[in-house]
């Protein structure tokens, strides 16, 4: 099994969740990329606009770097385009992503059920959705999201139990 793996979806797709729980399974470390948000980036989201490329780009440099300093991690990353998911793979040669792929309106539910989140709001997550660029099979493992979380994790283990 790859020593870095990348859990990536839209605001909401469970990878804060999931992500923690592939990581205690394995005995991997967590990280989680809204940790390394800058403050300016945090604002920003708080006040309801999007962040943009610019805003993404250091805190993508950092979590590369994060992904390199440790031996076997877990990362939680939005990763929405494919020029943000090549940057987190810079250096690196042993990484699988796992994308948790679910549709508006299942993960629209899910984040008004969810309390005390900075990220909030339908518009914010309609962006994450028009910003969102769909990995490949080959780029990351898609997972299905609309089952119950230890079904969820169930298939995002056997995936990457039995792929590279
Ligand atoms: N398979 C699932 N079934 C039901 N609820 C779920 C499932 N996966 C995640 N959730 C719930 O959906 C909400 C969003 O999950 P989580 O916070 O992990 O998403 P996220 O992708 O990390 O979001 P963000 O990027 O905004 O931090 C949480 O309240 C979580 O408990
Ligand atoms: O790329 C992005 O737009 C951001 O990473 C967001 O996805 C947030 O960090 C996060 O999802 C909010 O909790």
């Amino acid at each position: 099994m790859n020593k870095k793996i990348v859990v990536l979806g839209v605001s909401g797709s469970g990878k804060s969740l999931i992500g923690q729980k592939i990581a205690q399974v394995l005995g991997y470390v967590f990280l989680d990329g809204d940790d390394f948000h800058s403050e300016a980036n945090v604002s920003k989201m708080r006040q309801g606009i999007p962040l943009n490329d610019e805003d993404r780009s250091d805190w993508l440099i950092t979590l590369n770097q994060e992904l390199q300093n440790h031996d076997r991690v877990v990362l939680a990353c939005s990763a929405l385009k494919p020029q943000y998911r090549a940057q987190l793979r810079n250096n690196l040669d042993d990484i699988s992503m796992l994308y948790l792929k679910g549709d508006f309106d299942t993960i629209w539910q899910r984040h008004q059920q969810r309390e005390n989140h900075y990220f909030n709001g339908k518009d914010m997550l309609e962006s994450q959705f028009a910003t969102l660029v769909e990995p490949s099979e080959q780029e990351a493992h898609h997972i299905d999201i609309k089952k119950p979380v230890n079904e969820v994790l169930k298939q995002a283990l056997a995936t990457l139990i039995k792929t590279k």
